[in-house]
């Protein structure tokens, strides 16, 4: 008979999943993603089963990764406007498999997992397309993405101001109180988005928060919200007139509002900037558009496996 499971608690997950060697770990797998068959990643477009009694959906994002040999799947809920005001709105588990004979070697918290390596692949994005000169960081909305998205950009670039906006000021002001750093407290979305180099879309918006006349020619923008065909962050204009990168192409064609009701034409997979396949094209206005990717939890759970049993060997 097989062990049982580990589980894996949000307070170790934290302990071992840190961003310099998280970004790292993600840009190779996005590599590996886009490199096809050859990548050795296997990931099929997610499973979404709407809970339309409660505007809710459940999301099975299963992947394996020759490179990590590891296989996951992990289980999400998310809820528009959340289901209460103590409740995250978005709530994960990751599943660890024993990829040799399939047995469940770990539960592990995906809250953590989620927060982190969605900001970690907007690091990798931003490393990558972001302007020569930016000065400027804009974070529209104040809930767990936008922490994780300020805690990464803070420790991997130099911004001369960080502003925020939400939709009710109170939040803005404690997501600023309660980080470290000067971070500017904007009233409007145009006030926090205009001048800024490099932008972060982080709402649950279902229509657009962010307008293509007030974005600066040349900026970068990391849209992580709006993952239904009907939701979006990002007006027509600003989607028909950047340089649109995606994370998967499959993911981006099925789920992204921003895509579909636009008809922005994609130019490239992050990973194919990765491999060199496809240009960065800096100068130009660049949109990543973000839906998370399975890869990415399957990457960060082997990471957290893997540094948990050293941890406790060493006990
Ligand atoms: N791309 C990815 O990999 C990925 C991963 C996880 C989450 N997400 C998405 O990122 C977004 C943020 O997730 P989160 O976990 O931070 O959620 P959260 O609930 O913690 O925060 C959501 C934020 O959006 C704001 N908001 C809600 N409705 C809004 C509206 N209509 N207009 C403007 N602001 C609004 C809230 O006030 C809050 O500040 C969600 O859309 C989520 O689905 C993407
Ligand atoms: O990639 C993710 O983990 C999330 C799941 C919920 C919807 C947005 N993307």
């Amino acid at each position: 008979m097989s062990a049982s499971p580990v589980f894996i608690a949000a307070e170790v997950v934290e302990k071992f999943l840190k961003f310099p060697e998280l970004i790292q770990q993600l840009e190779r797998a996005l590599a590996n993603f886009s490199h096809g068959a050859e990548g050795g990643v296997v990931q099929p477009l997610r499973t979404i089963v709407p809970v339309a009694k409660y505007n809710g959906f459940l999301g099975v994002m299963p992947a394996y990764s020759a490179a990590d040999d590891s296989l996951t799947t992990k289980v999400v809920t998310f809820y528009e406007g959340g289901t209460s005001s103590d409740l995250p709105s978005h709530q994960s588990t990751v599943l660890l498999f024993d990829p040799r004979n399939g047995i469940l070697k770990a539960v592990i918290d995906g809250n953590v997992i989620t927060d982190r390596r969605t900001a970690a692949v907007s690091a990798v994005a931003t490393k990558l397309l972001k302007p020569a000169l930016s000065e400027v960081l804009c974070i529209l909305g104040s809930g767990a993405q936008a922490r994780s998205h300020y805690e990464a950009f803070t420790e991997m670039f130099t911004f001369k101001e960080v502003r925020i906006w939400s939709r009710s000021r109170k939040n803005a002001e404690m997501f600023a109180s309660s980080m470290k750093g000067a971070i500017r407290v904007c009233d409007s979305t145009r006030e926090a988005v205009t001048g800024a180099d490099v932008i972060i879309t982080v709402t649950m918006a279902t229509k657009p928060v962010l307008f293509g006349e007030w974005v600066k020619s040349g900026a970068h923008v990391n849209a992580v919200g709006a993952c239904r065909p009907d939701w979006r962050e990002l007006d027509d204009e600003l989607m028909k007139s950047c340089v649109l990168y995606v994370d998967s192409r499959e993911a981006a064609s099925h789920e992204s509002g921003d895509i579909l009701q636009s008809g922005a034409a994609i130019f490239a997979e992050l990973g194919e900037v990765v491999n060199g396949t496809k240009p960065a094209l800096t100068e130009k206005t660049t949109v990543f558009k973000s839906l998370g990717m399975a890869i990415e939890d399957t990457v960060s759970a082997k990471l957290v496996f893997d540094s948990w049993s050293s941890s406790t060997e060493s006990e």
